[in-house]
């Protein structure tokens, strides 16, 4: 008799996940290999920045007591008795009506408070005019103004992008601790799948499935091992699954998970006692996905049916992988936006739709990404989100307002519920 099996809601599902994704530990890189990982320490200032009072204009530094009472009428000469570059510093004190040609980003002289831009100035030989006086501190760029020493800037836990590899430069972070990446297995199970160089033969379809995970771990900078395909043959998949075991970190296998005949993953589960944390969720796609846990390891039991694969992959996986590393906002950001056709199946469990979300007519709209199964392939190489509509709702029309999960973001968030 086929197994009943209890859906669990969605959010259920991703907390029971997260209880079990551990962290991998910490190791130190080096600053040109820190891009996408975690912060395993806080960036706290070491100086201020910028360093030194500095000119954010290309000009000249002067003293602002020396450009009292200048007017058109009234213009105040100065001479100028050097040059200071970014990178170089002003040799001597400047004196009453003297001044610094000074470029951007160069420090101040000693004494001077004020920068006049060129556009500003009267250029004659061996100094120039002002028409107008200039207070101190007018166009300087502070010491400390951007950071203090001492400040915490950004948290442990958060993922380093582009300009988080700025400030880790700034401060002189030659390297860095942050979260290992883990090492995920990937087998790929179904006696149907043949390898994407093979002609089609009849009954058998080639797997997208194994590529497509791979990519998606790609984009998030995790190294896998590759266990390619395995026929639907309990030993055959059990072994591989056990060996995998031993050699990475989670596994993530795709297909056999249902109750049909050749649906291995629940015997291997459980042949080598691996505790299952739920095997039926109540969402769409995906509702058979299944995970497991064997001595801490995760065990990732995606659907067969490549939109249902995906999509567990960015709300189980994902968030997993990133809490291993360390990562303290590990969900895919929530949006809203107008649904821009109508979506007449009801909604008996919560239903993830690939879409494209744009700005269209004054409003962020979202667009169904079309053929929309759970074995679906052309509709997930389209799109940028996930429409969420809740279980236990009916059909929605176009101009309702839906709740968005953005793929692909590089910053996440801390807590989450769809
Ligand atoms: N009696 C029932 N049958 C099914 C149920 C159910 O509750 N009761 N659930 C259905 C749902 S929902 C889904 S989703 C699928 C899940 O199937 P499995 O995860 O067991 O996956 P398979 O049976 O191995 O394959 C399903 C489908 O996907 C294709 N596939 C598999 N691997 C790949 C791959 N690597 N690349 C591309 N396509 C792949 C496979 O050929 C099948 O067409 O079960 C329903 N049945
Ligand atoms: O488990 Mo499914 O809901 O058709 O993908
Ligand atoms: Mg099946």
């Amino acid at each position: 008799m086929v197994e009943m099996r209890k859906p669990i809601p969605v959010d259920e599902a991703v907390r029971a996940v997260m209880e079990h994704a551990s962290s991998t530990g910490i190791e130190t890189v080096k600053l040109d290999e820190a891009y996408g990982r975690v912060l395993a320490e806080p960036i706290i200032a070491k100086h201020d920045v910028p360093p030194f009072d500095r000119s954010p204009y290309d000009g000249f530094a002067i003293r602002s007591v020396d450009s009292a009472g200048a007017s058109g009428n009234n213009r105040v000469p100065f001479s100028v008795i050097g040059e200071i570059g970014a990178g170089q510093v002003a040799q001597k004190p400047i004196g009453e009506k003297e001044a610094y040609r000074i470029m951007t980003g160069a420090q101040l002289p000693e004494d001077a408070d004020t920068v006049v831009m060129f556009e500003q100035t009267t250029e004659l030989d061996g100094g120039f005019t002002i028409r107008k006086p200039f207070e101190a501190g007018e166009n300087v760029s502070f010491k400390g103004e951007d950071a203090k020493e001492g400040e915490l800037l950004i948290e442990a836990g958060s993922l380093i992008h582009p300009g988080t590899v700025a400030l880790l430069a700034t401060f002189g972070y030659a390297q860095l601790t942050v979260g290992k990446r883990p090492v995920a297995g990937i087998l790929s199970t179904g006696t149907e799948l043949l390898d994407v160089a093979d002609e089609l033969v009849p009954g058998k379809i080639r797997n997208s499935n194994g590529p497509m995970i791979e990519a998606q771990l790609k984009r998030m900078g995790i190294e896998c091992r590759s266990y390619g395909m395995a026929a639907d043959e309990l030993d055959t998949c059990t072994a591989i699954v056990e060996q995998a075991l031993s050699e990475v970190d989670f596994i993530i296998t795709t297909g056999g998970v249902s109750v049909g005949d050749y649906d291995y993953l629940p015997a291997i589960y459980e042949r080598l006692g691996a505790t299952v944390l739920f095997n039926k969720v109540a969402m769409r796609p995906g509702s058979v996905t299944t995970v497991a846990v064997l001595n801490g390891k995760l065990l990732f039991g995606l659907s067969g049916n490549p939109s249902a694969c995906f999509t567990g992959f960015e709300l189980f996986v994902r968030p997993a992988i990133l809490k291993m590393m360390g990562c303290n906002a590990p969900y895919m950001p929530k949006m809203s936006a107008v649904l821009w056709e109508d979506f007449t199946k009801p909604n008996p469990f919560t239903r993830f739709i690939r879409a494209t979300w744009e700005f269209r007519d004054g409003k962020v709209i979202a667009l169904p990404a079309g053929f929309n199964k759970s074995n679906a392939v052309s509709s997930i190489a389209r799109g940028n989100c996930l429409i969420v509509l809740p279980s236990g709702t009916r059909g929605y029309e176009k101009g309702a307002v839906v709740d968005l999960l953005l793929i692909g973001s590089e910053t996440g968030v801390q807590e989450w519920t769809v």
